[in-house]
């Protein structure tokens, strides 16, 4: 199953914090991680195997908006820091419409991250 980790600045340390927290899952062979470009590189050094895309503000957003219309990408965890501008807002927003469309699960935040894991671990 392949799963976008996708984290703002200001978010990339609770990030990590969570995927350090839930190692024993997101280790699993089943499980093939990808990311936007610089969280792609703070995911491999706390350890794990990541497809890295190009940054967020550069495509790496709607790099992963296309596996989800493709049908490659089935969940994406994106923590999203709502205080802050972004100049690549708009795909984004694209990324998010796709999840809609295509009906992949979505967390834009640590809580519903929590539970998508959670949910993970049960099936
Ligand atoms: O901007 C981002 C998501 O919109 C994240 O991009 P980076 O992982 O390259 O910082």
């Amino acid at each position: 199953m392949e799963i976008a980790i996708i984290a703002h600045d200001g978010k990339k340390a609770e990030m990590v914090q969570f995927l350090n927290e839930h190692q024993a899952v997101f280790h699993q062979k089943e499980i093939t991680l990808i990311s936007t470009g610089t969280t792609g590189k703070k995911v491999k050094k706390a350890g794990f195997d990541v497809l890295r895309m190009l940054s967020g503000p550069l495509g790496g957003d709607a790099q992963i908006a296309a596996r989800v219309a493709e049908g490659k990408c089935k969940m994406v965890i994106f923590f999203r820091d709502p205080l802050e501008k972004h100049p690549h807002e708009p795909d984004v927003l694209m990324l998010m419409r796709l999840c809609d469309v295509h009906d992949v699960p979505l967390a834009t935040n640590l809580a519903s991250a929590e539970l998508f894991i959670n949910a993970l671990k049960t099936s």
